[in-house]
């Protein structure tokens, strides 16, 4: 089943357009990294599927559900991780998931849903307030399991996280996945989406630029790698022999190394066997795959920059705040 399709959603806010005719899928069971650097709109785009804000133009459904007029079939089957949460500080673990669950009017068992968060019995206990950030996120993501939903959604997770909470979050996420739940990971970091995506789509300024499997990605915009190859002697004509190569793109010599671009991962080998072929005796190699981080500036032409606050202006025109939404 699909886990939510949109279909020409638009979010304008005044003269600015947060989310501009967005057509996207995403599939039942499947983890899925939804990418864009700050400002792009992809809070707008989840609060839009939650009904916490009315599209412009466009519609949504979620579970099979119409954003708008089956919001009440969607919110019992759907469990969200807020961006910001924080925790009640005299509250217990245990209470929070409690509380969850009075409000969802689900039958939770705090301590099993505490267990599958990664928290202990005694955790469950202490105020959650004496938390670290990285618990604090996996109280909030077991609050957002509370009733089993159909869909996680999860808004920049992982922001504040020190490494060893990224990993625990990714760690969960997968677990999560695992049971079947649909998960929808929104993050302006790629590597923390990459880690645990099946695909990714990828939002910058409202628009959707990209949407695939991180290696695809790569091979869309060419994202080959630099090999450098180190010979014993720099008699051969390196060059003459591999620039042919199909998916060498460039090749430099300087002495005995060699640099050379590609684009087709099938290249590099090819490049090592044709110099072998030529009698050139390789003292080294080095593969450097493009980066992820390239790969992302590439797709969101380098923005990683923020656009006007609803305090702020474009283009000189005043943005007006949207007073459905409480930020
Ligand atoms: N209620 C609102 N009123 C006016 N403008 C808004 C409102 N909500 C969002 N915007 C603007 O819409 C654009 C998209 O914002 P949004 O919060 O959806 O981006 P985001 O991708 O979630 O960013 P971040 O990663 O920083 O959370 C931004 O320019 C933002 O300032």
């Amino acid at each position: 089943m699909t886990a939510i399709e949109t279909s020409g959603l638009t979010k304008e806010y005044g003269e600015l357009t947060a989310v501009d005719d967005l057509d996207l899928t995403v599939e039942g069971g499947e983890v899925f990294g939804f990418l864009g650097p700050n400002g792009a709109g992809k809070s707008t785009t989840i609060n839009m599927l939650l009904d916490f804000t009315r599209p412009t133009a466009g519609s949504a459904t979620v579970l099979g559900y119409d954003a708008q007029t089956e919001a009440d079939e969607i919110s019992p089957r759907v469990g969200v991780l807020p961006e910001g949460f924080d925790v009640y500080p005299r509250l217990s673990g245990r209470r929070h998931i409690a509380f969850a669950s009075k409000t969802k009017d689900a039958d939770a068992d705090p301590d099993e849903i505490l267990e599958r968060v990664g928290l202990s019995a005694e955790d469950a206990d202490r105020p959650a307030g004496d938390y670290s950030k990285g618990m604090r996120q996996r109280l909030a993501t077991g609050m957002a399991l509370v009733g089993d939903p159909d869909l996680l959604v999860m808004d920049e997770p992982s922001t504040g996280l020190d490494p060893h909470g990224i990993r625990e979050m990714q760690d969960l996420v997968r677990s999560e996945a695992e049971r079947g739940t649909t998960v929808f990971f929104s993050s302006h970091i790629l590597e923390h989406v990459e880690a645990v995506c099946d695909r990714v789509g990828v939002l910058t300024e409202g628009e959707l630029v990209a949407v695939d499997t991180i290696e695809g990605l790569r091979e869309e915009i060419g994202g080959g790698a630099t090999v450098t190859i180190t010979l014993a002697d720099a008699g051969t004509d390196a060059r003459g022999v591999i620039g042919d190569v199909p998916g060498v793109t460039d090749v430099t010599a300087s002495g005995r190394t060699l640099e050379c671009s590609v684009t087709d991962p099938a290249a590099k080998a090819h490049v090592v066997t044709e110099l072998a072929d030529a009698g050139a005796t390789i003292r080294d190699l080095r593969i450097e795959e493009v980066s992820l981080e390239s790969l992302f500036t590439a797709l969101t032409n380098g923005d990683g920059g923020e656009r006007p606050s609803e305090a702020g202006t474009v283009d000189g025109t005043a943005v007006e705040p949207d007073p459905e939404v409480a930020r």
